[in-house]
């Protein structure tokens, strides 16, 4: 790939076709072609408003074209999004510019009989730019939340009826945001002020979060895992959500703790931390592809307690002795980290069916593993009540060896949502972090 435009629709192609996940689809391409730091940043920002904004693209497309989208190619529909979104959206790209690169892409990329028709629409969309229809927020109030924020319309409901009305919008609204980095430190090799000197030398700005211990944002960042202090295991990236509920869980030195559902060990390796790496911490993960990312970055920061093994919290087959806590940070349909994973979004409702059913084995199931008085934590990274607070509820209703445990919260964090004091829901919007959902129960 010779240049910015060209990578942007590899990767844009690759999460329509495959449907891998966007961030690991565009830092492969990226790696794989040799463009400089400027042409890397246009491609990424093609890539991410391409997918950002994929409904209202196709829907002002279909205004411009007499073959409905629904029938174009992949590759001649790519194309087009990516036009439509440097004429709508760049305002540095001039207007001709977009129109042109757009058709020497299709000639480049095998759609080459496509380019006459990409650049009649283009050129049509620039002539009516002042005049283009969106659906009216009176007669069609759901279709025209979903074409102004590109998002579906049973999401949109969905976030309504489950938080309300200024809720959705502050979530839709979040989902264009530029997500922020966060850093755990290491707390067992460096100390917050050292690792914000070491950042510094490597050119990366980082401030301290005030309410979270060892917790910092990270600006500036480029490639992370070229970083000198980042391979020397001085920290790992992890959202302040997922710092929280590891906060939360309050793991001490010397528990034995088990973490089912541990892969890539984000949460795994901040508990270990807190832990100071005294006491036994077993990660499970299903799939042993992932189970080796655990490995290897327990390694890299140097956290020995933590072993790593693969194992299927919905169906365990071996007994285990119990732990003084158990997390469940169970696989979900990551609603909370759209901003993030734009394509999220674009699921299907039936997608995330049969999550709720699969979230509530793998609680049942690892409650067994938590001693009398012990702890069990059950997280989401996702913004849906069928998947959060219902699946808790349901579990302590049909459990009564178990009782809620209140979470007890920073100063700096309050409930956005009417829940019961052992939950709580986070929101992007409202708190800052990823959208996350905690759940805490104690055995009795
Ligand atoms: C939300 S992610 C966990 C993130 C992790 N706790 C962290 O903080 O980095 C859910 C994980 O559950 C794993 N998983 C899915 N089904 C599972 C099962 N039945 N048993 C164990 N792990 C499972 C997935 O492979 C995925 O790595």
């Amino acid at each position: 790939m010779e240049n910015a435009r060209s990578a942007a629709l590899a990767a844009l192609l690759h999460v329509d076709v495959e449907e891998g996940y966007s961030n690991i689809v565009l830092d492969k391409t990226l790696e794989a072609c040799s463009l400089d730091q400027r042409d890397k940043a246009l491609a990424s920002a093609i890539f991410y408003g391409v997918l950002e904004r994929r409904l209202t693209l196709n829907y002002i497309i279909g205004q411009f074209s007499k073959t409905p989208v629904e029938k174009m190619s992949p590759q001649v529909l790519e194309i087009l999004r990516m036009g439509a979104y440097q004429i709508l959206y760049l305002e540095k790209i001039p207007k001709s510019a977009a129109v042109n690169e757009s058709v020497n892409l299709a000639k480049e990329n095998k759609a080459a009989k496509a380019s006459g028709f990409i650049n009649a629409v283009l050129r049509s969309l620039i002539r009516n730019i002042d005049h283009i229809k969106m659906p009216d927020p009176e007669t069609e109030p759901l279709k025209s939340l979903s074409v102004q924020y590109s998002c579906p319309e049973w999401l949109i409901r969905l976030w309504r009826e489950s938080y309300g009305n200024d809720c959705m919008i502050g979530l839709l609204q979040s989902a264009f945001q530029k997500p922020p980095i966060f850093a755990r430190v290491n707390n067992l090799s460096i100390s917050e002020e050292n690792l914000m000197k070491r950042l510094e030398l490597e050119g990366i700005k980082a401030k301290s979060v005030p309410w979270l211990e060892n917790a910092m944002e990270l600006e500036q960042t480029g490639s992370i895992s070229h970083c000198k202090s980042f391979q020397e295991g001085l920290f790992h990236i992890q959202d302040l959500s997922s710092q929280l509920c590891c906060f939360l869980f309050h793991p001490e030195p010397g528990e034995r703790v088990m973490d089912v559902c541990s892969a890539p060990g984000g949460k795994a390796f901040t508990i270990a931390e807190n832990m100071e790496n005294q006491g036994e911490l077993l990660a499970f993960d299903q799939y042993k592809g992932k189970v080796r990312l655990i490995r290897q970055g327990a390694q890299r920061l140097k956290l020995t307690i933590i072993d790593a093994a693969v194992r299927d919290a919905s169906d365990p087959k071996t007994e285990l002795a119990p732990a003084d806590r158990v997390l469940c940070d169970v696989p979900c349909s990551g609603l909370g980290i759209i901003r993030r994973k734009p394509e999220i979004k674009y699921k299907s409702e039936s997608a995330i069916d049969s999550l709720p059913d699969l979230q509530y084995r793998i609680l049942c199931k690892s409650s067994k593993f938590v001693k009398d008085n012990g702890t069990l934590f059950y997280s989401t990274c996702t913004l849906n009540p069928k998947e959060n607070f219902e699946v808790a509820d349901k579990f302590l209703k049909n459990h009564d060896d178990f009782e809620p445990l209140p979470l007890h919260l920073p100063d700096a964090i309050h409930h956005a949502a009417d829940e019961p004091a052992y939950q709580l829901t986070l929101m992007p919007h409202v708190h800052g972090t990823d959208g996350f959902f905690i759940a805490a129960f104690r055995k009795k």
